[in-house]
């Protein structure tokens, strides 16, 4: 048996098993908040809260704003429960009424913050550089003012009324919407499944309607919540100095600031409007406390490093484009890429040359940070501009130059020929979305087709990808599907728009070995139904001796061998490729030799050494100045394409 058969015979059978998981019963937003003590307590006070904000007035007993100087400052009776003010009005009839105009400044309030603060937050994370660095500064200085000195100096500014008190207890709260909306979205913006859309040819205004804001809407929820506490008590702050709502029309804070001078000889003045103060803060606190329960980010999803999105905004780099290669679906030409650091740019791949015909699978192979993810981001133009520069060479994407394009025209590209799946199926699905919304984005994307057409293309998707039941998957979350299942609609999902060239970035390494060989079956069967060309980055040389047909191995970012999988999987020249087969699971166990580690480590980017880079770790090079004179050219030797000096040491 060959070694590629006998790679190849590793294979677990194709069990039966299934991948399907029971669906999963959903919680209500409702219920989650109502199953909690404090959620209760909370919501149940803000419902009445807000019952009388609508229905004080009608409720009130007596006229809020009738004069009565025979009554002054007479305590609870039948007669007037909460008792009357220096001016013999009504207390618990100015308390009903009062109740609209207090917390109508609350809700005035956070939504001046909500409307200013998230777009500010928003356009920081999704423009990072100086508009994140100038806005960020501006906050850090609006924070380093005490709230009320804040307010203060707006209401000074603009006068004491109403309306003024809600924009500068709305203005003082900005600078807490502008924080968490940037920092959410930023932990949005690295989701994998952002860059799906955005390799679907989403636009950045569609990307955050439809992906960025459903994810933050929780946390905004819950902190407008609790803000709505402090906006409440800011506001009160004001009213108690004068500078609020103006007499006679009641108000909390305005009531508590007109009882000041009667506070020792008539307490109960400045209790009442008081305590619905403190229990409205308190309500709307408790809520908060149970939608962050719900919402808390930390228990969803840890902080990950957030990538800079210039690439949705940007055109692609602007190289000399040479012509594109029309006979391949993918072209890769003397690639070379660097990564911008403070230390300068650091060369991660380095004149790499790459094609793959239509129908047929490319695996790139090679050891952990040789750079098979840089270049397969870079062919499918998702390599952000801001972080690695492409600094010479030329892709070619079905005939087309994929550098050099504009906005639009890249949008264009990446929505009509190439599809990309990533490892982690879970984390690229969106959560709040159902699988029926995401499949319909991706299909509708650029197209006019109707409703119904949209839903029969998502169902015929799920179908091609072995779905059962696709009508009734399609109103389900991600969270209701296994793995296997998840990664099965992400590839429904890239097959949408019919793309020429499928980019999988370890397509199946988080799954169970069952579930991995139903999931490539399906790829090649697909692959061989539509024509498509197939990028597989793969560290199992098992996968490519099955699933695909022609292999690059790369190493320090470039390419030492590659050809045909028989070719070069059956006798290796590189002296990299056999230390890798070598060292592959089903090489040496079926024949009873141990598995070999390569020895030594991987060169890091930016410390390659002179000469051959694999040099340090060579078992030919004893002896051999020429090794350390030049990197070797790929050259072609055998039927395949090799860099090493002395590949020919291998046929023997
Ligand atoms: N933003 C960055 N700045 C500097 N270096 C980076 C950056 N991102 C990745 N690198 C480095 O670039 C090298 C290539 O990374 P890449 O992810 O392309 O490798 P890989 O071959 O795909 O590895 P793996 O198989 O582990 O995914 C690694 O050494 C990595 O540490």
């Amino acid at each position: 048996m060959s070694l590629v058969q006998d790679m190849a015979a590793g294979a677990p059978p194709l069990a039966a098993k299934s991948d399907a998981a029971p669906p999963r019963r959903r919680w209500t937003l409702l219920w989650r908040i109502l199953a909690q003590p404090k959620g209760a307590i909370g919501l149940t006070l803000v419902v009445l809260y807000l019952l009388l904000a609508v229905f004080g007035p009608m409720l009130a007993p007596q006229d809020a704003f009738r004069q009565n100087f025979a009554q002054t400052l007479r305590p609870p009776s039948a007669a007037h429960w909460f008792g009357t003010d220096q001016l013999g009005r009504d207390v618990f009839s100015r308390v009903l009424v009062g109740a609209r105009a207090t917390l109508g400044i609350g809700v005035g309030g956070v939504a001046v913050a909500f409307l200013i603060g998230v777009p500010l937050g928003i356009l920081a994370a999704w423009r990072r550089g100086w508009i994140e660095a100038v806005l960020m500064r501006a906050i850090d200085i609006m924070l380093s003012f005490p709230d009320i000195v804040f307010a203060l100096a707006v209401v000074a500014i603009l006068g004491a009324n109403t309306q003024n008190v809600i924009i500068a207890v709305g203005v003082v709260a900005v600078p807490v919407f502008a924080r968490t909306a940037r920092a959410v979205t930023l932990s949005i913006l690295a989701e994998p499944y952002i860059e799906g859309s955005a390799a679907l040819g989403a636009s950045p205004a569609r990307i955050i309607l439809r992906h960025v804001l459903p994810n933050i809407s929780g946390t905004l929820l819950t902190l407008s919540t609790l803000l709505f506490a402090s906006t409440l008590l800011s506001a009160s702050g004001l009213g108690f100095l004068g500078l609020g709502t103006q007499p006679p029309f009641p108000e909390w804070g305005t009531m508590l600031g007109e009882s000041r001078s009667y506070i020792r000889s008539h307490p109960y003045l400045a209790t009442f409007p008081g305590l619905f103060l403190a229990v409205s803060a308190l309500a709307f606190n408790l809520l908060g406390e149970a939608l962050r329960v719900i919402y808390d980010p930390t228990s969803r999803r840890t902080a990950r490093r957030a990538p800079l999105f210039a690439f949705l905004r940007r055109g692609s780099p602007t190289i000399p484009a040479t012509a594109p290669d029309a006979v391949n679906a993918v072209s890769v030409k003397a690639l070379r890429m660097a990564f911008r650091t403070r230390d300068g740019l650091l060369d991660v791949v380095r004149g790499v040359d790459l094609a793959i015909r239509p129908g047929r699978t490319l695996a790139l192979v090679g050891e952990s940070g040789s750079g098979k993810s840089t270049l397969l981001r870079a062919i499918g133009t998702l390599a952000n501009p801001q972080e690695v520069a492409i600094t010479e060479g030329a892709i070619g994407i079905g005939g087309q130059s994929a550098l050099g394009l504009s906005a639009t025209a890249l949008r264009e590209l990446r929505r009509r020929k190439i599809g990309v799946v990533f490892q982690d199926a879970a984390s690229a699905l969106n959560p709040v979305l159902t699988v029926g919304a995401q499949l319909a984005e991706a299909v509708s994307a650029g197209s006019s087709l109707d409703k119904e057409a949209v839903r029969q293309r998502c169902i015929a998707l799920l179908k091609d990808v072995r779905i059962a039941d696709p009508e009734r998957r399609l109103a389900m979350y991600p969270h209701q599907f296994s793995g296997g299942m998840k990664q099965r609609i992400v590839i429904a999902i890239a097959l949408a728009q019919d793309p020429q060239v499928l980019l999988a970035d370890e397509p199946t390494s988080a799954l169970d070995v069952t579930i991995q060989q139903q999931i490539l079956v399906l790829l090649r069967e697909i692959q061989a139904k539509r024509g498509m060309a197939v990028l597989l980055v793969t560290h199992d040389l098992g996968l490519v001796a099955r699933f695909a047909d022609d292999v690059a191995v790369m190493y320090a970012g470039r390419i030492v061998e590659s050809g045909e999988v028989a070719t070069v999987l059956e006798r290796p020249l590189h002296p990299y490729t056999l230390a890798l087969r070598a060292s592959a699971p089903g090489a040496g166990e079926g024949r009873g030799r141990p598995l070999r580690s390569i020895p030594g480590e991987p060169p890091l980017i930016g410390q390659f050494p002179a000469g051959c880079t694999f040099r340090p770790r060579c078992p030919r090079t004893q002896g051999r100045p020429d090794c350390a004179e030049r990197e070797p050219e790929p050259r072609t030797v055998s039927g395949r394409q090799v860099a090493c000096l002395f590949a020919e040491e291998g046929l023997s």
